[in-house]
Parts: structure tokens; C-alpha cells; sequence
């Protein structure tokens, strides 16, 4: 999917909506417990429920490999039932020599037909550029993470007292540009969003943060939408957690509508 064909997703159901399938064994409703892949189940009724809402679904790979060679079976089936026109994001954090990221870049963008995937900036230019070899494919990089443990290296200044947010920010736009490249930024960073805006104008950001974390989606709209939304905010918990009952789904789906229906006041007022 390409810029302009997410901007009309978008555009289409007033939603920047990225629903986060974070699907844990031991949250999940119990009695999914008794079928033959609770996780697939799980996350079949809130795609199912949620898709109305949503422009984006982000699995994150972590919650599929923990559970050893069936959680990559049940991650295929699962981004396999993800209605084509949603935008998918494996959210992997890789990046390693060359060499390696052109096979973790395949397994997500071939073996499996993920539209993006999450890339750390760590070890630079060759460690990224073999995600952006594939056509009409996305690295979403991190930048400004949404965690506590981001001031220990994404905040620390250079002698011209410039964060290393912004160095990377400034330096991996040599090597992508806004129409395979986003950027990961904090829903709970607040002003500094702006910051992140005002260095990278025309990119996408994934913002994780809001619900569980606490983000402001209000506040997120006010520093980082531009012209083309710009924006895919991402809630996990707060959607696929909040019934532990039978209602699961239809409880995610109100959640899910929640977000919406704010996304598009916010979406009439700043687009
Ligand atoms: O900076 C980051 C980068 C990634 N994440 C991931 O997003 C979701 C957030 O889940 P919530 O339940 O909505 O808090 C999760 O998969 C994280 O690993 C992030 O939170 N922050």
C-alpha cells in the first residue's frame, strides 16, 4: 500500500486507527482456552469486530514467537484474515548486518505479505536499507520510543545539545523517504512530537501510547497530524483487553468506535 492509498483509508472511515493484536495466553478470555488455536480465535473475533474502525492492525511478534513454531503458524493465518485493504504492520524491532536484515526482510515482506515492518536504527544505514529495497514496502523506524527507558540513550544531547532522536531522525532521511519510511514516536512524549514534526514533515509516524500507556490522542492530533493525517495511532490493551469475558469482541469493537469517533472530530479539525 502506498502514501496516497493509506490516505484514503483514512480519509474513507475518518479513523487513523491502528488496532494492536498484543494476543497473551494467560489475558485472554478463558474459554477460548478450550479451542484448538485460543490465540488465532482471539484475534479472528477482534479483527472480525474491529475492522470497520480500523486502518491499520500492528501483531506484535513477540506475543506469536513466545509460543514457539505454532505462534508462527497461528502469526500467518492471522495476517492472512486481515482484510487486504488495512494496512499491516509486523511490529519485530529488527535490524541487524546486511546480510541478516535482507532474510528478516523476507520473511515478513515474502514468506508473509506484511506491509511494513518495525526497524531499530541502532546499527545504521546497512541494518535498514535491506527493508527498503522492496517495492511498495515500509521500514517504520524507531525514533522516539514511548517507554520510560527512551531518555537513557534517544535523549541524551550531542555537544550541540541535539538528542539523538533528532540525529536519527535527520539521518535516516538519506536513506528513505516519506513514501517507504515512517517513523515510531511516542504517544506519550507530548510536546515533543511536535519536535519530531517539525524534522520529519511530510513522513508517517506509528504512535503506540495511547490507553494503557496513558498518551493523549487529543494532544498527539495537535503536534503530529499534517496535511495527509500523517498518523497511525496505535491502542493495544486498551481495545483487545477490555472485557475478559465472553463479550470480548463486541466490548473491543465499542472501544475501537471510541477511538474513531474522537479521530474524526480531530481529523475535521486539523486536516
Ligand atoms: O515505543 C513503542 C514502540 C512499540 N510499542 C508497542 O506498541 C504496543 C502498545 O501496546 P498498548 O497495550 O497499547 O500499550 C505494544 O505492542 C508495544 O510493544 C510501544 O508501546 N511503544
Amino acid at each position: 500500500m502506498n502514501q496516497s492509498e493509506l490516505f484514503s483509508q483514512i480519509q474513507q472511515k475518518s479513523s487513523f486507527l491502528c488496532v494492536g493484536l498484543d494476543p497473551d495466553l494467560e489475558k485472554i478470555p478463558r474459554h477460548l482456552l478450550s479451542e484448538k488455536d485460543p490465540i488465532f480465535s482471539f484475534c479472528k473475533a477482534i479483527i472480525e469486530e474491529t475492522a470497520d474502525f480500523a486502518v491499520a492492525y500492528k501483531p506484535n511478534i513477540a506475543f506469536f514467537e513466545a509460543l514457539g513454531a505454532k505462534g508462527w503458524e497461528t502469526l500467518a493465518k492471522v495476517s492472512e484474515l486481515i482484510p487486504k485493504d488495512i494496512f499491516t504492520i509486523a511490529d519485530a524491532k529488527r535490524g541487524d548486518i546486511g546480510n541478516t536484515s535482507k532474510l528478516y526482510a523476507k520473511a515478513f515482506f515474502e514468506s508473509m505479505d506484511f506491509d511494513s515492518v518495525t526497524v531499530a536504527p541502532y546499527m545504521g544505514k546497512d541494518s535498514v536499507s535491506p527493508f527498503l529495497e522492496f517495492e511498495n514496502k515500509w521500514v517504520i523506524l524507531l525514533a522516539l520510543t514511548s517507554n520510560p527507558g527512551s531518555m537513557d540513550f534517544q535523549l541524551i544531547e550531542d555537544k550541540a545539545g541535539k538528542p539523538l532522536y533528532q540525529s536519527v531522525l535527520e539521518k535516516s532521511q538519506e536513506w528513505g523517504s516519506p513514501q517507504n519510511l515512517m517513523y515510531v514516536v511516542g504517544a506519550t512524549r507530548g510536546e515533543l512530537i511536535g519536535e519530531v514534526r517539525k524534522i520529519a514533515p511530510d513522513h508517517f509516524f506509528l504512535v503506540p501510547g495511547v490507553g494503557a500507556q496513558g498518551g493523549s490522542l487529543s494532544e498527539v492530533a495537535k503536534f503530529g497530524m499534517n496535511s495527509s493525517c500523517g498518523l497511525l495511532v496505535n491502542s493495544s490493551r486498551g481495545i483487545i483487553y477490555a472485557s475478559s469475558e465472553r463479550d470480548f469482541a463486541q466490548v473491543a469493537r465499542k472501544e475501537a468506535e471510541k477511538l474513531q469517533l474522537e479521530m474524526r472530530e480531530l481529523l475535521e479539525k486539523y486536516l
